[in-house]
């Protein structure tokens, strides 16, 4: 199994976020993570990446424990994720946020220090056009690669946003929302480049609100209300159950 989160709980002050949540990501599948406001999503989300500390409970990645690792070692070891608000840095180029992904990979740091510095060009080239790969893949033309990244419109941001994950290397990908306040252009290119990771094989756990796009691209989607796990199945199944549509919508 690629990720498993075993009982894990988060509390904040007297509200419980998570409570006990287990469940597992397979490899090569994309499994959403669903629920109403406030259930949870983000918050677990932000336990696997590392930004918060489950209060209890164990997250395991390729059989190893990670529950105690920091974001960047948890990069290291193939775990990236996405943030709903894109968080670019508007001042730098398209480029040069990717790069900031590629660089974010496991001993890049340490073989900067301890080669000599034609090797250290040698790499920031191979970064830049690690980069610019990236860039290509999620169909970002040539041409902006050297425009500041705040000039770009939010679809496009969230799309170089998604190049920068890609540059980490990372076999497990967790998209927060990648199609929010997306337009409907904006939209079909998401899709067309998350279909083309699932038909890679990547693996992805998916927090989105538009279930039809659940349906659509995920294997198996965790439903999560109040913090509590209350089912997991196929999306179709899911949206089936009237229980868990009026939990859904009545919220
Ligand atoms: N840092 C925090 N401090 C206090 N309460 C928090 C914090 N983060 C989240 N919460 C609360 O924990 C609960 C779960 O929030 P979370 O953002 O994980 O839900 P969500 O399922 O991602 O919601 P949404 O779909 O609206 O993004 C909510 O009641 C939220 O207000």
């Amino acid at each position: 199994m690629l990720l498993e989160v075993e009982n894990v709980s988060k509390s904040f002050g007297g509200l419980q976020a998570v409570k006990n949540a287990t469940f597992e990501v397979p490899e090569a599948q994309v499994t959403g993570l669903v629920g109403p406001n406030g259930a949870g999503k983000t918050t677990l989300f932000n336990m696997i990446s590392g930004t918060i500390r489950a209060d209890a409970g164990a997250i395991r990645y390729r059989d190893m424990e990670i529950t105690g690792l920091t974001p960047q070692a948890r990069i290291g070891r193939g775990i990236a994720r996405s943030f709903q608000d894109v968080r670019l840095l508007p001042r730098l180029t398209v480029l040069e946020n990717v790069v900031v992904g590629v660089q974010g990979q496991p001993g890049e740091r340490l073989r900067n220090v301890f080669t000599r510095p034609r090797h250290a060009v040698r790499s920031e080239k191979e970064n830049l056009r690690r980069a610019a790969e990236c860039l290509d893949y999620v169909g970002m033309p040539v041409s902006v690669h050297h425009e500041l990244a705040g000039g770009l419109s939010y679809g496009e941001q969230k799309l170089v946003s998604i190049a920068r994950l890609l540059a980490t290397g990372a076999d497990l990908l967790l998209l927060d929302e990648p199609t929010s306040g997306l337009d409907e252009g904006s939209l079909d290119e998401f899709r067309t480049v998350l279909r083309r990771l699932i038909a890679e094989g990547r693996t992805v756990l998916l927090v989105e609100h538009n279930m039809l796009l659940v349906r659509e691209l995920c294997d198996r989607a965790v439903f999560l209300s109040t913090g509590e796990v209350l089912a997991i199945d196929t999306p179709g199944r899911l949206m089936e159950n009237e229980e868990l549509r009026n939990v859904y919508f009545g919220a």
